[in-house]
């Protein structure tokens, strides 16, 4: 049985469908990670587990025990929230103690567990310090603290690195998930940044509208994303439309394609191509499935560079590829030139027909 287990939630706002009969089951100690975009429900979702929101429909049974019902004090649960949510007024060792006994005999044990926690986010001695007296990244440890000071079962995180910098937001992820995993707490994380997800996650599970649109490893999601919704907010990608011409065969325009997946019956097949599988050739008969693009724009970004081409597909939409800076050494793409491109078989992965 699932360590979480999330049966046919449903909730509505008004006429508002926020969340619309969610199945999710998530196991012990796994880093769960809700993602999708502005408004598609994943905060709904984790208030719900929180109890902060009640659903109008479905289960939440959390360890054996249903908690649908129950008051957010009755579940087990820490939360860590987008704004860092610390008392001014309090200091940061009565800010992490704020959910521990503070009966006269449990003060010393306290004490000591605010030590414990602070040394674990990597902040100690900040006991006497006030959360105005740090910086951001510091105010999220110490709300990570508080979050895991009464030592509990889940970890719920709530976009909890958006109102950082990006260098802060990087060091905090890893050390987030440095701690999950030594502590092994079971965690479910809110986010709309798709990097971050990716980085973090044991499974993702993305959201639209309400619903779960595909639920996956990382690397499952991003090479073999379910629909058009998750190819597209996953990562960035060519959207390829083909006729099959046979089990391992399609045509878009010009280019005659081999696929190492097995095309499904029907006329259409269509592929989505990610920027780093297109590569480039000194000549044609060098790769696998080569055509010629026609340079159209080249945008250097450092470690790699984005080149949209035109090629002569079948909707004639131009493709984006990716090229790393060791691979091209130096060699310049300009606008106007003929490259010579090809899409290894094993990358031309068939999208099931859109919706
Ligand atoms: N209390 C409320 N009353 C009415 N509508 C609400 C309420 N709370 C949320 N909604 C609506 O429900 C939808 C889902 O909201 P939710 O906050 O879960 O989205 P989200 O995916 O977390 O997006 P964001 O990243 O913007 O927070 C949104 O369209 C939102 O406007």
């Amino acid at each position: 049985m699932a360590h979480l287990d999330i049966r046919r939630l449903s909730k509505r706002y008004g006429q508002f469908v926020a969340l619309d009969h969610i199945e999710l089951a998530v196991d012990e100690g796994e880093f769960l990670v809700l993602l999708g975009p502005s408004g598609c429900g994943k905060t709904t979702l984790l208030r719900a587990i929180a109890g902060l929101e009640m659903q109008d429909e479905g289960e939440i049974i959390h360890a054996g025990r249903d908690i649908s019902r129950l008051p957010p004090g009755q579940r087990d649960y820490g939360i860590v929230f987008q704004s860092y949510a610390l008392f001014p007024n309090l200091s940061v060792a009565d800010n992490v103690a704020y959910g521990l006994n503070s009966s006269r005999n449990e003060r010393r044990l306290a004490k000591q567990r605010v030590e414990e926690m602070l040394e674990l986010v990597g902040l100690p001695g900040t006991q006497a310090k006030y959360p105005a007296q740090l910086s951001g990244g510091q105010q999220q440890r110490i709300a990570l603290a508080r979050a895991l000071a009464t030592a509990p079962d889940l970890l719920l995180l709530d976009e909890p690195l958006s109102a950082l910098d990006a260098i802060e937001r990087v060091r905090l992820r890893g050390e987030i998930r440095a701690l999950q995993t030594r502590l092994g707490v079971t965690t479910i994380m809110v986010t709309h940044d798709q990097e971050e997800a990716l980085a973090m996650a044991d499974r993702i599970v993305v959201m639209q509208q309400g619903r779960i649109q595909q639920i996956g490893e990382p690397r499952d999601i991003y090479r073999q994303p379910g629909n058009d919704f998750v190819a597209d907010f996953i990562g960035r990608g060519n959207l390829l439309t083909a006729e099959r011409v046979g089990p391992h065969h399609a045509r878009s325009g010009d280019l005659l394609l081999r696929t190492a997946a097995e095309l499904p019956a029907g006329a259409t097949a269509r592929f989505y191509v990610r920027p780093e599988d297109i590569r480039l050739h000194d000549t044609l008969d060098q790769g696998e499935n080569t055509f010629y693009g026609h340079v159209l724009k080249c945008e250097f970004l450092g470690p790699y560079s984005l080149v949209t081409l035109r090629a002569h597909t079948a909707d004639g939409r131009p493709l984006v590829a990716q090229f790393s800076s060791n691979y091209l050494c130096g060699r310049e793409i300009r606008p106007g030139a003929m490259l010579r491109l090809g899409i290894p078989a094993e990358h031309l992965q068939p999208l099931p027909e859109a919706a």
